[in-house]
């Protein structure tokens, strides 16, 4: 018999064009009817997605977001920058790192809108402007996040999963248990397998892992000399013979970021950095093409469905415990708020989707736990307010969010680095590096790499193992904030300080209205929890940015800095500096995994949400602490063990 279904979060919705009329099982059918839905493409959901088809089940896997992952922009690395501002993907989000105006708007990022409706950043904006926050930007699009990162691959630490582990009593998430996830979906391509190196990665999965020719280094006298002077600050002893080759260069350099030695994680030094691109071609690789090549093959049950905003979970309530049977959506592109072009944007339509076996949120960090809320999971008081039937109480959701601290230090020369001449950014329509990058199939040039050919790890005072990343790039680079990248010259460089394992979770994502094409509110509360310890640390690493500027000798030096500035030199003030500026990209822990008892713990170790059922959640949002450096390797890493683990489920 049909299970009465109550609508839920569209009862809510008066201002949304989601239908109110109640939805009810009996309106599945074998058109819209699915084993498993999936929200969301992102390194969370498109893995996962295209594992539970791979392994026999139909899939739903919806986005709102459309295909851009052939456009060039996407595709060539050094246009990562360009990519995360690239109108047809990129949702702009403006977030608050402090609630108190004053204290925010010290920040030289921080931006307005002006009345006229274009964006002012940085202080005394024209009257009538509103404020909006700092700019964080998010890609929706087939592939999510990762069609737009900065295509950085880095495996977390043990500490990592062992953390999860511990607090949630379950053993598979050890990190002895995780790597294999990992060696399921890296295609190692800077290894040779077989090799006493070559332990813990994979050689066969659907993400092309590969390194920064170092080539590239060596044809620019400037990045060169830079490579030197970071050496050197690192107290490696550094000789002309060195800086001669290739392999000369990769002495002075770990080779493997992710390689599975018991002391990596605490292994202080120079290092090349992973990154996902192809080695063959040094195009963007990311689980999209095996969302694709999943659904176009015939013994596989996936659909995607693209230009989908999904607006909220289903419910059967006829039993004690809800049960989600499924998903509604309204059809259209750039429907979401965030989007550029969502002023004009009209839904074409709208929908349900039904599944037989469950529903798997992976919208991110900020829009899984603005979806579970318009679905009525969430702190009753604020769904209360905001008249939203409640169908579970889950004071998590929404809290603990957790984000990196950023700063660089930049200095800059009056003319650009070698390496960039002649390239015109695809400005032209003979763009030369365009070219090379396109046809030459022994060196891809410098459109090849994102632009970090090294970096530095090492633990600062305030940390056993690594948690401070030196990381240098050709370009001037300082935080997001609208337009930031065609605003980076080519004359600058650029030592990214990132503090990892930070210690702040005050991070709050709440509902602003019950519209699903409104963007929720996002508060980081920076440096709440144990801020002056992840000031310090932030500080040890601006210490060591600039030891390495100081240890740079180039012959039309030295560089003048920019960012912070030369004003900015007692410990106090560069301190205070880093309060002001510091920003975070990887947002996460939104709706954290925990004990069973945990009241704040939305999940069970194994992604369900706890409370209801036929509900998970698999995205940044899951992590208890923000893993690691970078995170993309550490979802997509949850991604393969989510597929293993519902699969498992589903066949018990
Ligand atoms: C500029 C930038 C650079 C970065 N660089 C790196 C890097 O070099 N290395 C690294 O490891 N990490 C990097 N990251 C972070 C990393 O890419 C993200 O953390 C990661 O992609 C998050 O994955 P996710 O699956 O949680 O969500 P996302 O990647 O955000 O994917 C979520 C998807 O869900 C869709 N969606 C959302 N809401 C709905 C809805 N209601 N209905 C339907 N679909 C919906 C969106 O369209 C999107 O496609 C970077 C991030 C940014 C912003």
């Amino acid at each position: 018999g049909a299970a009465a279904v109550s609508p839920d979060s569209t009862a809510a919705s008066s201002s949304s064009t989601v239908s109110n009329s109640t939805v009810t099982a009996a309106q599945a059918n074998a058109s819209n009817t699915y084993d498993y839905i999936v929200v969301g493409s992102g390194p969370g959901g498109g893995p996962l997605a295209a594992r539970l088809a791979q392994a026999g089940y139909s899939v739903l896997l919806l986005d709102a977001g459309d295909d851009r992952g052939t456009d060039a922009i996407i595709e060539i690395p050094l246009f990562q920058t360009f990519a995360s501002e690239y109108t047809p993907i990129t949702w702009q989000y403006f977030v608050n790192h402090y609630s108190d105006p004053t204290v925010a708007q010290k920040d030289p990022k921080f931006t307005w809108k002006k009345p006229d409706g274009t964006f002012w950043v940085g202080p005394n904006p024209p009257s009538g402007s509103t404020p909006l926050g700092i700019y964080y930007p998010r890609a929706s699009t087939l592939g999510g996040c990762a069609e737009h990162n900065a295509l950085v691959a880095l495996y977390p630490s043990e500490d990592d999963w062992n953390n999860i582990a511990t607090i949630t009593g379950d053993s598979s998430w050890a990190a002895s248990n995780m790597r294999q996830y990992w060696q399921r979906l890296e295609n190692n391509q800077y290894l040779n397998p077989g090799t006493a190196a070559a332990v813990g990665h994979g050689f066969g999965g659907w993400l092309d892992t590969t390194l920064t020719d170092l080539g590239l280094i060596l044809q620019d006298q400037r990045w060169l000399s830079l490579l030197a002077g970071a050496a050197s600050a690192m107290g490696e002893k550094v000789t002309d013979k060195l800086l001669a080759t290739v392999s000369g260069l990769s002495t002075m350099m770990i080779t493997d970021a992710n390689n599975n030695s018991p002391s990596r994680d605490t292994t202080s030094g120079l290092y090349q950095l992973p990154l996902s691109v192809t080695n063959t071609t040094r195009a963007r690789s990311s689980q999209r093409s095996m969302i694709l090549s999943t659904a176009s093959n015939r013994n596989f049950k996936l659909k995607v469905q693209l230009s989908t905003l999904v607006s909220n979970v289903i419910f059967d309530r006829s039993s004690k415990t809800p049960r989600a049977i499924g998903v509604q959506y309204l059809q259209g592109s750039q429907l979401y708020r965030a989007a550029p072009g969502s002023a004009s944007a009209t839904s074409t339509g709208s929908g349900y989707a039904f599944a037989r076996r469950e529903v798997i949120l992976s919208a991110g960090t900020f829009n899984t736990p603005q979806l579970l809320k318009l679905s009525g999971i969430g702190p009753k008081a604020e769904l209360s307010a905001l008249k939203i039937p409640v169908v579970l109480d889950a004071p998590g959701v929404g809290t603990n969010m957790q984000d990196r601290y950023e700063v660089t230090v930049a200095g800059t020369l009056p003319t650009t680095f070698p390496i960039y001449n002649g390239c015109t950014f695809l400005q032209t329509a003979d763009d030369p590096c365009y070219a090379q990058w396109m046809n030459n199939k022994t060196n891809h040039g410098i459109y090849g790499t994102n632009g970090v050919a090294f970096g530095a790890f090492f633990n600062s005072s305030t940390s056993a193992e690594s948690d401070i990343f030196v990381g240098g790039l050709p370009a001037n680079f300082h935080g997001y904030f609208p337009g930031y990248s065609t605003a980076a010259d080519l004359h600058t460089w650029s030592y990214l300080v990132l503090k990892a394992h930070s210690h702040n979770n005050a991070g709050t994502v709440t509902l602003s209205s019950t519209d699903p094409r409104d963007m929720p509110t996002i508060n980081f509360n920076s440096f709440a929890v144990d801020g002056d310890l992840d000031v310090q640390a932030v500080y040890e690493g601006v210490q060591l940015a600039r030891a390495m500027f100081k240890g740079t000798i180039i012959p039309d030096g030295p560089f003048v800095e920019t960012n912070p500035g030369p004003s900015v030199q007692s410990e106090a003030d560069i301190k205070s500096w880093i309060r002001t500026n510091a920003w975070g990209h990887h947002a996460s822990c939104s709706v954290p995994i925990g004990a069973t008892n945990d009241p704040k713990a939305v999940l069970d170790s194994k992604f369900r949400v706890k409370g209801v059922s036929g509900l998970r959640v698999v995205d940044a949002s899951v992590f208890p602490k923000i893993p690691d450096f970078y995170i993309a390797g550490a979802i997509y890493t949850i991604s393969e063990k989510a597929a293993a683990v519902i699969i498992q489920d589903a066949r018990n």
